[in-house]
């Protein structure tokens, strides 16, 4: 037994009866203690094209209640090596993008404490206030970014805090070290060719939606893994990383995506890395066909937690199989 309050039984009660909480787990204020905390930040004011990612976080938590306590991916009972709660959604001003990056900043990093956060979006405008709340307490972190676009684009419509912008903006306020970034999954029509040149400028590589495929999730792994080393690590995961066979439901997809049997196995290839926090950006319900796109942010947040349920945490014994 690990002390630990898992998620309600499905043996007992039937997975579709009763509120969602991720994974069907107990809310933060049912336990009082945790080591990881699932966080829906309902918001979407940031995005360029298709809006509706701020029902992100509700479908998420629909798709999640079928996970399982058992990862075999991993080897790993992530409900019972860690205490993983459900945090709630985080309320953010719906008209006021400046003002939605304050609150997330502030609130994101009050809540986290000592625990690790899980943050579903909303979209990619987030990540921002989030590292912020990162790099306050570990300092400047790896990051890899899985995305169909580099979002380190400048502004649009001269406005600076956008889902396209977000990584520049991190970069630019020192929450990230630039000696280990990379985007994973990077594809479609740019601006322009400089957008690259500035992108390598910030201090990224890339790994694109093609070297996934000619090269294998293995060799992409290793590569991921020498990059980031043992530096404490951000995962960012903008659901249109996938292909819109695999992720209809999104704001701005791009052809020729990842799988997502892909994206898990290198998400499951970085365990032993140093995870610190992630997020799953970006599901917009509405253009969604059977919750495909849902299912597969659920999974890939249920990836998240049980490599942080993994992660020794600083005060905390390290964990093992169950
Ligand atoms: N972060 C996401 N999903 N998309 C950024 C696309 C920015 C653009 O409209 O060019
Ligand atoms: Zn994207
Ligand atoms: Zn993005």
């Amino acid at each position: 037994m690990s002390g630990n309050i898992g998620p309600v039984d499905a043996g007992r009660v039937p997975r579709y009866v009763g509120p969602a909480t991720f994974a069907r787990l107990p809310r933060i204020d049912q336990v009082g203690r945790a080591d990881v905390i699932v966080l829906g930040i309902p918001f979407d004011s940031g995005v360029s094209f298709r809006p509706g990612a701020r029902f992100g976080p509700a479908a998420i938590r629909e798709a999640s209640r079928l996970l399982r306590p058992y990862h075999p991916g991993l080897d790993v009972e992530p409900f019972a090596a860690a205490q993983v709660v459900d945090g709630g959604d985080l309320a953010v001003n719906p008209f006021d993008i400046a003002a939605a990056i304050d609150t997330v900043t502030r609130e994101a990093g009050a809540l986290a404490g000592d625990a690790a956060l899980v943050v579903l979006g909303g979209d990619h405008t987030l990540s921002l206030p989030l590292l912020r709340a990162t790099a306050a307490r570990h300092g400047p972190v790896a990051l890899l970014h899985f995305d169909a676009h580099l979002d380190t684009w400048d502004s649009y419509f001269g406005v600076p805090y956008t889902h396209g912008t977000p990584f520049r903006r991190a970069v630019e306020e020192g929450l990230l070290d630039t000696d280990a970034l990379c985007h994973v999954g990077i594809r479609g029509p740019l601006y322009a060719k400089a957008d690259l040149d500035n992108d390598a400028r910030f201090g990224f590589g890339i790994v694109t939606s093609a070297d996934v495929m000619r090269l294998g999730v293995d060799a992409v792994v290793a590569r991921l893994r020498e990059r980031v080393g043992d530096r404490p690590l951000y995962v960012s995961v903008d659901i249109d990383v996938l292909d819109p066979a695999h992720a209809p439901g999104t704001g701005t997809p791009e052809a020729g995506g990842m799988t997502s049997r892909e994206l898990l196995e290198i998400l499951r290839g970085l365990r032993g890395t140093r995870l610190v926090g992630g997020d799953v950006m970006e599901v917009a319900p509405a253009y969604d066909h059977a919750g495909i796109t849902a299912t597969a942010a659920a999974h890939v947040a249920y990836d998240l937690v049980s490599l942080l349920a993994l992660t020794p945490r600083a005060g905390a014994a390290p964990t093992t199989g169950t």
